[in-house]
């Protein structure tokens, strides 16, 4: 380590500003360019800024304040670089678990600062390296969770384990010049800056797409999948179908749900979708699927089903449905088709064209569940078979 002793402190200075300026302006860039995910990198942000303000501290004191006012602007390094990496730690838990209470945040940081500064080489020189380790092992737990998801929080992990690994030896270690220790420091706020931002925008970015990914396949109103979601998942399952078993699909459609919208208004439409797909869900196993088809109508794939499975399936749902005492009360019809059934052979255009046909047939009666073809098709005729519009 002879080398790292001749290194120039100025010109290690200058570079671990350049450093730190050019990972701010980068964090700043992405945030400006997220639009409505910006506040997912606020917090963060918030920490980048704090340790570049530690940084700038001491050179900018220099630089602007008049010799004559004697202040020691080193005196704020270790609270603003405490604070910092707390917001870092924080920006960590945002990024996995959402939105926090700022207030929180605010207090415990200002908290850390005020007892850095007090201790500051008043009570014992290992004080403060022994906060910092506490807020290294902040800054790695998160990292950690990060971790399960993303690479960069693997390196998050790593970069926060080389910087608590220094603190631990600034504690136990005795000896250092000042020089020297302040040069180590140097040195790892590079390796921090570099990695940690690194780590923090490859999660960022990773789960932006990963969200987009999961939003482009789901109904937003509903929560249920989409048509684009549901088809490869239904081709998917046709496959395995034609290998070892059966497999059957309903296509509900929701009775007088026009009417609904017209008399009690669109939000209570919307309820009433998203009460049918909370219903029907529970009604399902945990392989089976259940897709907005548009509109009203809904889509229900039941894997190693055959056509009595699938009716009595629908005619669960129905009197889950039934039983609701939450208004307005709606019914809906079914058409059902069986991927082994000699008309489908296993071809989903086919098995789709059949299961609507039938809801076709299911429709003039309403609350009616028909899964064969034929004139009078219909397996189940409601009580309420009227075309009265739900109330
Ligand atoms: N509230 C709400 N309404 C929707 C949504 N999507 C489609 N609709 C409405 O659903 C209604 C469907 O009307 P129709 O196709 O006539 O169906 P219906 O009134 O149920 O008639 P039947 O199917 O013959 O019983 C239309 O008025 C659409 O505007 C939605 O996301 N929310």
């Amino acid at each position: 380590m002879e080398w790292f002793n001749h290194l120039d402190p100025d010109a290690l200075l200058a570079f671990n500003l350049i450093l730190g300026i050019s990972m701010s302006v980068i964090l700043v860039v992405t945030r400006l360019g997220l639009g409505n995910a910006a506040g997912r990198v606020d917090v963060w942000l918030v920490g980048s800024f704090l340790l570049l303000a530690a940084r700038l501290a001491v050179p900018l004191g220099q630089l602007l304040l008049p010799v004559a006012w004697e202040v020691d602007t080193s005196e704020i390094v270790f609270p603003l670089v405490l604070a910092g990496l707390y917001w870092q730690a924080e920006g960590m838990r945002v990024l996995h678990r959402g939105p926090t209470r700022l207030r929180r945040i605010v207090i415990v940081s200002l908290t850390l600062a005020v007892v850095a500064g007090l201790v500051q080489s008043r009570i014992d020189e290992r004080v403060l390296p022994a906060l910092l380790c506490a807020v290294n092992l902040l800054l790695i737990r998160n990292a950690v969770l990060l971790g399960r998801h993303f690479w960069g929080g693997r390196l998050l992990a790593v970069a926060a384990s080389i910087l608590l690994t220094f603190n631990v030896l600034m504690v136990t270690a005795a000896g250092h010049s000042p020089e020297e220790i302040g040069r180590r420091a140097l040195l790892l706020e590079m390796v921090w800056a570099l990695f940690s931002t690194a780590g923090f925008l490859q999660c960022l970015y990773q789960d932006i797409r990963d969200r987009l990914a999961a939003a482009a396949v789901t109904d937003a109103l509903t929560g249920a999948m989409n048509r684009t979601g549901l088809m490869p998942m239904l081709r998917r399952d046709i496959e395995l179908a034609r290998r070892d078993g059966d497999l059957s699909v309903v296509l509900c459609d929701l009775d007088h749900f026009k009417s609904i919208n017209d008399t009690l208004g669109h939000p209570t439409g919307d309820k009433v979708l998203q009460r049918f797909v909370a219903k029907a869900k529970g009604c399902l196993r945990a392989s089976d699927l259940l897709g907005r088809w548009g509109g009203e109508e809904f889509l229900v794939v039941l894997p190693k089903s055959t056509l009595a499975e699938a009716v009595s399936v629908a005619e669960r749902v129905q009197q889950t449905i039934a039983e609701c005492e939450a208004a307005p009360k709606f019914t809906f019809s079914a058409g059902i088709a069986c991927a082994s059934e000699a008309r489908v052979r296993y071809n989903l255009e086919e098995l789709l064209a059949v299961a609507d046909e039938r809801l076709y047939v299911a429709k003039r009666t309403r609350n009616t569940v028909v899964s064969t073809d034929g004139p009078a098709s219909s397996q189940r005729e409601s009580e309420q078979r009227s075309d009265e519009p739900a109330s």
